[in-house]
């Protein structure tokens, strides 16, 4: 059974498609890329994926539909666009705000997650005094805490420098080895293929398999 079934699913504004007849099987464990370049629909699939959308066509998550009203059926940690972060927090209190909707997250885990990512230095700096590359740093934290079965990250090499993107290729990959899925969109294809199992390539709101 695939853990992701996307069926004829398309996306209409006023005359104009935006997600066209996308059909496709994504497994548990796969890190599926979306690759595209500006408005191609990379963030658009990824909110219908989520139920942050209405879309014709279905939508399978464990064999179960999404309906845009209803609870997501699994744990997903999602980082879409900017990341939403509360300026006058520290990082650690933003993502001790997120924890707080889990049970199991300890203080520990937050520090030991803002650590990983590099932030060891500004775990207790409120993020007003972030650089945007830490901002997204710690946007991607809160996509990566607890104990997700599907992580959602658009465009997660934006504002990072190159250091900063080989460390999230070896996170990535080590979450991979939890069986963790990912959908990850990007326009960076080096990147894209350090990480990639399943690279799709998304052209006017079309997507197909990347053929390498
Ligand atoms: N709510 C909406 N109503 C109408 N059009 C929309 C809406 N949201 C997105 N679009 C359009 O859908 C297309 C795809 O948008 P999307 O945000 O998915 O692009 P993208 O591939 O993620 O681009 P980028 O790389 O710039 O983030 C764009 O042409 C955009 O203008």
């Amino acid at each position: 059974m695939s853990f992701i079934k996307l069926d004829a699913v398309s996306k209409q504004v006023k005359k104009q498609t935006l997600i066209n007849n996308v059909t496709l099987k994504i497994n548990k464990g796969d890190i599926a890329t979306f690759e595209g370049i500006n408005g191609s629909g990379k963030t658009l699939i990824l909110k219908a994926i989520l139920g942050l959308i209405k879309t014709n066509g279905t939508i399978l998550i464990n064999n179960q539909q999404i309906n845009i009203q209803d609870t997501y059926p699994i744990r997903a940690g999602i980082l879409i666009e900017n990341p939403s972060l509360i300026e006058k927090l520290t990082a650690f209190q933003n993502l001790k705000l997120l924890a707080q909707l889990q049970d199991e997250i300890s203080d520990d885990d937050i520090k030991e997650l803002l650590t990983l990512l590099g932030l060891e230095e500004n775990i207790h700096r409120k993020i007003k005094y972030f650089s945007l590359g830490m901002k997204q740093k710690v946007g991607i934290a809160q996509a990566l805490l607890g104990n997700n079965e599907l992580i959602v990250l658009d465009e997660p090499t934006n504002a990072l420098d190159e250091e900063s993107i080989d460390l999230l290729v070896r996170i990535i990959r080590e979450f991979k080895s939890n069986q963790t899925t990912f959908l990850i969109t990007s326009h960076d294809s080096n990147f894209i293929n350090q990480v990639s199992t399943r690279p799709f390539v998304v052209r006017n709101g079309a997507i197909n398999e990347k053929i390498s």
